[in-house]
């Protein structure tokens, strides 16, 4: 018990926070999949703002949390309304559901988080103000045409809503990732990513 409660003291600041944006099917869980499975099980934990909403969704409306966080057509039914409440909710805290998420996955007890669903301005605004310099900004990007051959349909209310733009205009990104499924290119750029980690775990 002690124990734990040192190593939790230990890591109540993160080293390194990965906050990861892209547009639909741009291949932000592709990735962030890839470099949770690189690093040290112990050492990182994966974050999505969207599992607090869907959670209390699922439990005030009686819905499955498992199918609302999967790829399927099962949250779609549901879209609306869930970013309708959680947007009144942010309106009063514009920091609840990134609080909400670190809570959630217990990420205080790792020193690297990968938060794969960053999207908007103030979920940035909100880690940097809390944890400074440890917050590394990655924005994923791919080819409308190769988006659309992963099943990316534009749609109106979707495509064009705040959730999905209110990024498009940030220039200042740590890094920008092109998935355009060139799979050398892709390994580079998730290396360049692993190493500035290892640097950062060692300073
Ligand atoms: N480099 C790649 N090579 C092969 N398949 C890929 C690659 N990148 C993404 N994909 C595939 O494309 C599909 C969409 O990717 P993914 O789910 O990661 O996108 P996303 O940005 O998380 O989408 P959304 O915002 O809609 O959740 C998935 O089936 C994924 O396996």
């Amino acid at each position: 018990m002690e124990v734990n409660k040192i190593s939790e003291k230990i890591n109540s600041s993160p080293s390194c926070i990965l906050l990861f944006s892209g547009k639909r099917k741009s291949g932000k869980d592709y990735i962030t999949d890839i470099i949770l499975e690189r690093i040290k099980r112990e050492n990182a934990v994966m974050l999505k703002i969207s599992a607090p909403i869907k959670s209390y969704w699922a439990e005030t409306h009686d819905l499955q949390f498992d199918d609302l966080m999967g790829a399927g057509e099962y949250k779609e039914k549901y879209r609306q309304d869930m970013i309708k409440w959680s947007e009144g909710v942010r309106r009063q805290n514009y920091g609840y559901f990134c609080e909400a998420a670190v809570k959630m996955f217990k990420a205080h007890e790792k020193p690297i988080w990968i938060v794969s669903d960053i999207r908007r301005k103030t979920d940035l605004k909100w880690f940097k103000e809390n944890y400074g310099s440890a917050v590394k900004t990655i924005r994923v990007v791919a080819d409308e045409g190769i988006r659309k051959q992963r099943g990316w349909i534009f749609t109106e209310g979707v495509d064009d809503a705040e959730t999905e733009c209110d990024l498009d205009d940030v220039l200042e990104w740590d890094w920008k990732i092109i998935n355009n499924s060139n799979e050398s290119e892709l390994e580079k750029q998730i290396q360049d990513i692993l190493s500035a980690i290892e640097n950062i775990m060692h300073l």
